[in-house]
């Protein structure tokens, strides 16, 4: 059975961090795939600096053109809103019954898994990959739990907000995202 890793995401921009997580997910773990799920709307985040989900969605599948194990979902698109995980996941069980769901998150989203919608179910059914991120501990008692697994991996401060902020300052974002996403950003005059 495939075991996929979902990596749920605004992905407001997509960041060279999310494709360092994405790939060490694929290639370091027991995951067969990761998929990028790019969602709509958070329901814990306001909707204020959020941009098209579709410029979203393009700007992924330009980060991940050369990937081989990594894709991007739009399941999302047409589930409602705000997107709530737990809706999604039994979505996806239902529409893929020959391959098990695994999720990825930093510890940020791991610090606050308690605000989620059903949360205990989620850590009752999959398991969680987490990659640590600087600044957000990790609560010991989800730290131990059996379905939680927190990867050894480097830090990094990358974040879409530094991002959106940076360009909003007529700051060069080069190397923060892949190149082709720079070029879309800045064509399309994304964040100004
Ligand atoms: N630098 C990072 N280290 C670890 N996890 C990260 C990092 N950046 C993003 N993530 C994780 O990637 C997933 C998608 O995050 P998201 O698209 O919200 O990026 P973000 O950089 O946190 O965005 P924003 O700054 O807009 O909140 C989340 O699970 C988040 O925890
Ligand atoms: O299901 C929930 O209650 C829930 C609460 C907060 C966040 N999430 C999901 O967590 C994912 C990560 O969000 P973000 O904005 O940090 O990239 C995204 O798919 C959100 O829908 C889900």
């Amino acid at each position: 059975m495939k075991r996929i890793g979902l990596f749920f995401g605004s992905f407001n921009p997509i960041h060279t961090g999310h494709l360092i997580i994405a790939n060490y997910m694929a290639n370091y773990t027991d995951l067969t795939e990761v998929w990028l799920v790019i969602t709509p709307h958070n329901p814990l985040k306001k909707k204020d600096s959020l941009i098209s989900q579709y410029d979203r969605l393009e700007m992924v599948n330009l980060a991940i053109e050369q990937a081989e194990n990594i894709r991007s979902s739009t399941i999302e698109f047409s589930l409602p809103q705000p997107s709530y995980t737990i809706d999604t996941l039994a979505h996806l069980r239902e529409k893929h019954p020959d391959k098990s769901f695994v999720l990825i998150m930093g510890s940020d989203n791991l610090a606050s898994l308690h605000k989620w919608k059903n949360y205990e179910i989620i850590l009752r059914d999959y398991h969680i990959h987490v990659y640590p991120r600087p600044a957000y501990h990790v609560p010991q008692d989800l730290a131990a739990h059996p379905s939680v697994t927190i990867t050894d991996t480097p830090l990094m401060e990358f974040s879409s907000t530094f991002i959106r902020n940076a360009v909003k300052q007529g700051k060069n974002i080069r190397y923060f995202v892949p190149d082709n996403v720079f070029e879309f950003i800045d064509s399309k005059g994304l964040y100004q």
